[in-house]
């Protein structure tokens, strides 16, 4: 039967910071993505995962995209995507994982996704976003032993699962997929459903509003940052969805469209509102 993400659900969820806590308590992100033209997307990914509340951020990326993130956000440590020494530790000493958003899909994307795969660890996140899903689909990637979480849109599904747009309309179908991949699989639409190893969850917020470039990649992040803090995964997934959409819908009131960085700079205040 399906279930529906609510502001119950992030209440559930978004605890009161413990005054005895530091940033080692709110878990360390490795994000790895942007290529030389898609730098955009894995600055959102890496602003939503900080704005987020995560304690350590950490993303590697093409060096071109260095001071422009810098710019935009002192707090994430950047460091070179081509160097395997320094991708393997980054991704061994982080809590949590996200990678693909803007990876692209030429070979030098495909050798580093490769790297990140053959070094996650079982008790290990790792968030499988835009050209990483596609990169696995189109390669046949085999996938590692570690808590996986897949944000496909419906293009990117189609090709990892081979259902047809319209049959992934079939919760079933969708749910065959999902256990054979024995993921997490966020799959997003205007009524973005959420697949986990007992439920089907479908989020009751959203607007078209939301309907532009890197609205993904801003909420791969944001699941990063949640996973990284909030000890029930799945909890954490949807209730990461739900606040994504939920400040896009409050933003949509008076705007006609919503920007993803526009949502960042409102999740605190989102969490803060919604914290038990
Ligand atoms: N600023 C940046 O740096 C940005 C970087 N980005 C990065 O770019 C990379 C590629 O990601 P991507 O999603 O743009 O391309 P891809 O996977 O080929 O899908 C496009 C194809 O699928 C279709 N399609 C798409 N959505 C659909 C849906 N919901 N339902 C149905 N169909 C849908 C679509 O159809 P069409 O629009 O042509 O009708 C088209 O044929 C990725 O790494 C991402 O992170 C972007 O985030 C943008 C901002
Ligand atoms: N009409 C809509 N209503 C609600 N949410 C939408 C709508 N259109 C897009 N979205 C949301 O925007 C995001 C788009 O993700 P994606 O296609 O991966 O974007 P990108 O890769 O450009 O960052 C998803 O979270 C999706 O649910
Ligand atoms: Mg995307």
């Amino acid at each position: 039967m399906m279930k529906y993400i609510t502001e119950a659900t992030a209440k559930q969820t978004i605890r009161i910071r413990p005054t005895d806590s530091f940033k080692g308590t709110y878990g360390h992100i490795t994000l790895v993505g942007g290529s030389q033209n898609f730098g955009g997307a894995i600055i959102m990914a890496t602003m939503a995962a900080v704005y987020s509340g995560a304690g350590l951020v950490t993303t590697l990326t093409d060096p071109v995209n260095r001071t422009s993130l810098h710019a935009q956000l002192p707090e994430a440590m950047v460091a070179d995507y081509h160097d395997e020494a320094m991708l393997k530790s980054s991704v061994s000493g982080a809590d949590v994982i996200v990678i693909g958003c803007g990876l692209g899909t030429d070979d030098d994307a495909l050798n580093i996704l490769k790297t990140v795969l053959d070094t996650v660890q079982p008790d290990q996140k790792i968030i499988i976003d835009g050209s990483a899903i596609t990169l696995i689909a189109t390669h046949h990637l085999s996938l590692p032993k570690a808590h996986l979480i897949f944000t496909p849109h419906q293009m990117e599904w189609k090709r990892l699962s081979g259902i047809s747009l319209p049959d992934q309309a079939d919760v079933d179908k969708n749910k065959a997929v999902r256990d054979q991949l024995n993921a997490t699989v966020v799959l997003k639409s205007s009524h973005t459903q959420v697949y986990t190893a007992n439920d089907v969850f479908e989020n009751t917020t959203g607007t078209p509003a939301q309907a532009t470039g890197g609205m993904g990649d801003t909420l791969a992040g944001m699941i990063g940052g949640f996973v990284a803090q909030f000890s029930n995964v799945d909890l954490a997934v949807a209730s990461a969805v739900y606040a994504h959409s939920a400040i896009a819908d409050e933003l949509a009131q008076h705007q006609y469209v919503v920007l993803p960085h526009q949502i960042i700079h409102h999740i605190p205040e989102f969490m803060k509102a919604n914290e038990a």
